[in-house]
C-alpha cells in the first residue's frame, strides 16, 4: 500500500473540529532574531475579511494550529546558535546578509500553507533568510535580484547540488534537474524541437482533437446535470496530450472517462499520474525536512513511499522506451528492405536520433542511423529526459487551467467575454465541437488578446511552479548589498511576487485581467522578472508558447460551449503542496450548454 502523506510524521494534524483555542502571538526575538508570530483565530478571521483578498481563495493557517512542539523547540535553538555563531563570523568578515525571519523548522510547521507562509513574510521584507543547518537559505521577491540570478550572474548560479541531491531520484539527469553541458546538450535538441513547424503542427492537432474529447466528456456530465471533478479531466486531456507529443501513442484517458471509467490505456495512465503526483510531493517534502538523507537510509516514512512512487513511474517509462526503440529498430530495417523511411515526429524517437547520430548536439537527422540509436541509447537518459518532459507538460498547464477555470466561475464576466473573443477569432463559422477546434488555428489564437490576459492573470496570481531556486556556486554580492556565500541557496517566490503591493499596486491581490491589456486591446507583456511563472534568462521555460497554445485552445472550446459554476460557492479551494500548484481535492463544476 502507498504510504499516506497526511498520517505522515511530517504533516500537521488538522485543527479539531471546535476547537477555539487561540496561540501567543508574541514574537519570539532571539539575538536580534524575531520570529514571525502565529496568527490568532481572530487575526485568520480578520485576514480574510480584508477587501482585496475576498477574491482570491487564501490558505487558512487555522487548518494547521496544533504545533508540532519538538519542531517549534528545534526551531528556537537552531536560530539561536546559528545566529550567535552568524554574528560572530559577520562581525569579522563584514559581509551584511538578509535579514533572518525564521527557520527551517518555521516552513516544516507551515508545509501545507507553504507558499502563503512565504508570502506573509514577503511583505515586510523584498528579501530574507530562513535559517537552516548547513547553508544560508535567502528568499527574494526584488525583480533586480531575480534578474541577476537567473541572466546577469547566469553562470554563478544553478540547480547545483542541492537540487541535484533533493530531486536526482525523481529527476534523475532530466533537463530540470542538470547544469552546464548535460543541460546545454538538452536544450539545445528540445529547443530544436519545440520551435520546428513539424512539432507545432503535431501538438496543434494533438491539442485541438483532446479538447473536443474533454467538450464530448463535459457535455455528458452537462447533460445529466451532475457536477464533474474537472481538474481531474483536465489532467487526463494533458495527459493524453503530453503522451502523444512525447511518445507519439494515445493513451487515451479521455476516452476511459467518457466510457465511464475502466479500460486499457486511461487505467495504467492514471496510475502513473498519480505515481508522478506523489513523487512529486514526497520530493517537495525534502527541502523541508531536514532528516530525509536518514530516512531514505532507513527506507521509512515518505523516503520508503517516495522509492516505491518512482519504481512505478520507472515502469511505465522503460516500458516505452522499450518499445519505441524496437519499433525504430524494426523500421529501420525494413527501410533498409526498400521500406518507406522512419518519419516518427514524437519527442522521444527525435531523442534516440540525436543522441546517437549527432553525438548529442541537438542537429539530429531524422530517420538516419535509427536503427544504431534504437540499440546504442543510454535507457536511463533517456528516461530522465523524457520524464522531465512529461512532467513538465502534464502539470503545469492543467494546473494553471484549473485556477483559471475556477477564477472563470469565480468572476462570470470572463467567461463572457472569453466566449465572445473565441467566436470573433474563429469567424463564428463552426457549429459542432470539432468543428469548431478545428478553426483554432494558431492565426485564430493570435487574435485571442483576452483569453491571454486572463490566463497570465492566473499564472500572476496561481503560479504552477510558486517556488524556485538556484544554489549560488561562489561568493556573490546580490543588488542592494546582501552577501551569498558559496553553496548558498537563492529562492525567488512566483506565488508571494504576484501578491505584492510593491510590484503590482494595491489591487494586487485581485483577479483583473485588464492589468495585461493596452489600451488597444492587445496583451502586453511584463518584465520576466516581475512576472516569473515562466522563470527568465537562458533557462526561461521551453514550453512557454506550446502551453500557452494548449491552454487556449482547450479554454476556447470549453467556454464556446458550456458557462461553467462551483459546484458549492461557498467551498474553500486550497493547494495541495506539491513542487506545482495542485488544487487540493480538485476542483469540483457544474456546466450548463450554451
Ligand atoms: C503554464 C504552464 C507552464 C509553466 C508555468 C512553466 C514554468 C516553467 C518554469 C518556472 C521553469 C523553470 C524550472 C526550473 O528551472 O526550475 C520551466 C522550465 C521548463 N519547462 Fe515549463 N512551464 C509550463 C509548461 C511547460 C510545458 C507544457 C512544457 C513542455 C511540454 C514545459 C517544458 C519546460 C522545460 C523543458 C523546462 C526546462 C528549461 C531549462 O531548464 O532549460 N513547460 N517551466
Amino acid at each position: 500500500m502507498f504510504f499516506d502523506a497526511r498520517s505522515s510524521p511530517f504533516t500537521l494534524p488538522d485543527r479539531p473540529p471546535n476547537c477555539n483555542c487561540q496561540r501567543d502571538t508574541t514574537p519570539a526575538t532571539v539575538l536580534n532574531v524575531t520570529l514571525p508570530a502565529l496568527p490568532t483565530y481572530h487575526q485568520n478571521q480578520k485576514a480574510k475579511a480584508r477587501p482585496p483578498l475576498a477574491n482570491l481563495p487564501k490558505q487558512s493557517s487555522m487548518d494547521y494550529t496544533t504545533p508540532p512542539t519538538w519542531a517549534a523547540f528545534a526551531g528556537l535553538a537552531l536560530l539561536a546558535i546559528i545566529s550567535y555563531v552568524g554574528a560572530v563570523r559577520r562581525r569579522r568578515s563584514g559581509r551584511r546578509y538578509p535579514p533572518a525571519v525564521g527557520t527551517v523548522f518555521h516552513k516544516l510547521y507551515h508545509f501545507r500553507r507553504l507558499h502563503d507562509y512565504l508570502t506573509d513574510l514577503s511583505r515586510g521584507r523584498k528579501t530574507f533568510r530562513l535559517l537552516a543547518p548547513g547553508r544560508r537559505l535567502i528568499y527574494t521577491c526584488d525583480p533586480a535580484v531575480v534578474e541577476h540570478i537567473l541572466r546577469a550572474n547566469f553562470a554563478n548560479y544553478g540547480k547545483g547540488a542541492f537540487n541535484r541531491d533533493n530531486t536526482g531520484d525523481l529527476l534523475g539527469d532530466g533537463i530540470f534537474a542538470v547544469d552546464g553541458d548535460r543541460w546545454r546538450q538538452q536544450r539545445k535538441i528540445a529547443s530544436h524541437e519545440f520551435a520546428s513547424s513539424a512539432m507545432r503542427d503535431f501538438s496543434g492537432a494533438v491539442f485541438r482533437t483532446n479538447a473536443a474529447k474533454l467538450a464530448a466528456v463535459v457535455a455528458v456530465n452537462a447533460a445529466s446535470k451532475q457536477p464533474m471533478e474537472f481538474q481531474g479531466l483536465l489532467q487526463k486531456a494533458a495527459m493524453d496530450t503530453i503522451f502523444a507529443v512525447t511518445f507519439g501513442s494515445d493513451l487515451d484517458t479521455l476516452g476511459a472517462a467518457s466510457s465511464g471509467g475502466g479500460g486499457g490505456g486511461g487505467d495504467e495512465g492514471s496510475r502513473f499520474a498519480s505515481a508522478v503526483d506523489d513523487a512529486s510531493e514526497f520530493t517537495l517534502l525534502r527541502y523541508v525536512n531536514p532528516f530525509w538523507k536518514a530516512m531514505r537510509l532507513l527506507n521509512v516514512g515518505p523516503e520508503a513511499a517516495l522509492r516505491e512512487r518512482v519504481k512505478a513511474v520507472d515502469a511505465f517509462v522503460y516500458e516505452r522506451i522499450r518499445a519505441r526503440s524496437e519499433e525504430l529498430r524494426a523500421a529501420a530495417a525494413a527501410a533498409r528492405q526498400g521500406g518507406l523511411p522512419v518519419a516518427r515526429r514524437d519527442m522521444l524517437s527525435r531523442f534516440i536520433e540525436a543522441a546517437t547520430t549527432t553525438g548529442g548536439d541537438g542537429a539530429a537527422t531524422a530517420g538516419a542511423g535509427t536503427a544504431a540509436a534504437a540499440a546504442a541509447v543510454d535507457h536511463k537518459y533517456l528516461r530522465d529526459i523524457v520524464l522531465s518532459i512529461v512532467i513538465a507538460g502534464k502539470d503545469t498547464s492543467v494546473e494553471a487551467l484549473a485556477w483559471f477555470f475556477y477564477m472563470a466561475c469565480k468572476h462570470p464576466r470572463v467567461q463572457e467575454r472569453v466566449f465572445r473573443e473565441a467566436r470573433e477569432a474563429t469567424g463564428e463559422k463552426a457549429s459542432s465541437m470539432d468543428e469548431f477546434a478545428r478553426c483554432l488555428t494558431d492565426e485564430a489564437l493570435g487574435k485571442m488578446h483576452y483569453l491571454h490576459a486572463a490566463l497570465t492573470e492566473t499564472l500572476r496570481l496561481y503560479p504552477a511552479l510558486p517556488l524556485n531556486n538556484k544554489e549560488c556556486f561562489s561568493d556573490d554580492v546580490l543588488p542592494g548589498g546582501f552577501s551569498v556565500g558559496k553553496g548558498d541557496v537563492v529562492f525567488y517566490v512566483p506565488y508571494a511576487m504576484g501578491r505584492m503591493e510593491y510590484l503590482w499596486g494595491s489591487d494586487a491581490e485581485v483577479f483583473r485581467p485588464e492589468r495585461w491589456l493596452h489600451d488597444n486591446g492587445e496583451f502586453q507583456q511584463e518584465s520576466p522578472f516581475k512576472f516569473t511563472a515562466f522563470q527568465a534568462g537562458p533557462r526561461i521555460c521551453l514550453g512557454k508558447e506550446f502551453a500557452y497554445r494548449q491552454m487556449k485552445v482547450l479554454a476556447a472550446v470549453l467556454l464556446r460551449f458550456f458557462v461553467f459554476s462551483l459546484r458549492d460557492e461557498e467551498a474553500s479551494v486550497n493547494y495541495r503542496a506539491t513542487i506545482t500548484l495542485l488544487i487540493e481535492h480538485g476542483l469540483h463544476l457544474m456546466a450548463t450548454p450554451r
